[in-house]
């Protein structure tokens, strides 16, 4: 259980999170909305504890992040990020291979079964053949689908998300967001940042939307995503929200969905 209580965060003088309630079960499936500049990365970036908070507090499963190690927050979170270069030039496999780093001692190195582990995950996500490539010299929507198989790799409870489509083809967006989608089915907490309010309509069980750092909705797809709360969190005129927005197709990966 994620719980954030009066989360205040500032950049200098600047208010960019304004008293942020917030809490996330197991298994829940969550999408944050909000326009450009609205405190979207900032709020992921507070929930890993990469930045100092000015009032408020994190607990995951009732431990307040600000006692807990670097090491001990990746047990816990794992991260998609927004920006996907890397300065290294590392080889695919051993960028997934890294997702196991927080659970090895100080001196210890991944096993051999570890690399078959992320020699799966690529294949699971239909990109094992880059394995070999230099992770710069691949394309910015195969990085991505590279740091979510990282990601996976880590095996932690909660997984944050920061706009993670926004390199991926139509197929990999939803390949993507089912395999999130699946992840919740199997417990894990998804919270994801999401410019398309049509992906977090299809595919969350609760969605927050963020307007200049205050929180504008939070609950159930079907009572935020009215029009009138779209409309004021984009400054747009949207007249009318479509229930079931769909697309019938069938499920691109290998990953078993519940019923
Ligand atoms: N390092 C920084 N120093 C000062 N201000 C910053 C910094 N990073 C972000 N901001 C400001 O904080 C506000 C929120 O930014 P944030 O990146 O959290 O928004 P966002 O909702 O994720 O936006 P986007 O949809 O464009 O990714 C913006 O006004 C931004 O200019």
């Amino acid at each position: 259980m994620l719980e954030i209580e009066k989360l205040d965060f500032s950049y200098q003088k600047k208010k960019i999170l304004k008293k942020i309630n917030f809490k996330a079960k197991k298994g829940e499936f969550i999408s944050l909305l909000g326009a450009n500049g609205s405190g979207k990365t900032t709020f992921l970036h507070c929930i890993q504890g990469l930045l100092p908070l000015k009032e408020g507090k994190i607990l995951i499963d009732g431990e307040n992040i600000i006692q807990l190690s670097k090491k001990e927050i990746a047990q816990k979170i794992s991260v998609v990020p927004q920006e996907n270069k890397n300065v290294f030039a590392y080889e695919v496999l051993e960028m997934v291979v890294m997702g196991v780093n927080p659970w090895l001692a100080f001196t210890e190195h991944p096993s051999p079964e570890d690399y078959q582990k992320a020699e799966k995950i690529l294949e699971d996500l239909g990109v094992v053949d880059l394995k070999g490539k230099n992770f710069n010299q691949i394309s910015g929507g195969e990085r991505q689908l590279v740091l979510i198989a990282r990601a996976l790799m880590q095996q932690t409870d909660i997984l944050l998300l920061d706009e993670p489509n926004s390199h991926l083809d139509f197929k990999n967006v939803h390949l993507m967001m089912e395999i999130m989608r699946d992840l919740s089915f199997k417990n894990k907490t998804v919270i994801t940042a999401l410019h398309d309010p049509n992906l977090a309509y299809k595919y969350s069980d609760r969605v927050i939307i963020l307007k200049e750092g205050e929180i504008l909705a939070s609950g159930v797809v079907e009572e935020v995503m009215t029009a009138a709360n779209l409309s004021a969190a984009y400054d747009l005129k949207i007249q009318k929200v479509k229930p079931n927005f769909s697309l019938e197709f069938r499920p691109a990966h290998k990953f078993k969905k519940k019923a």
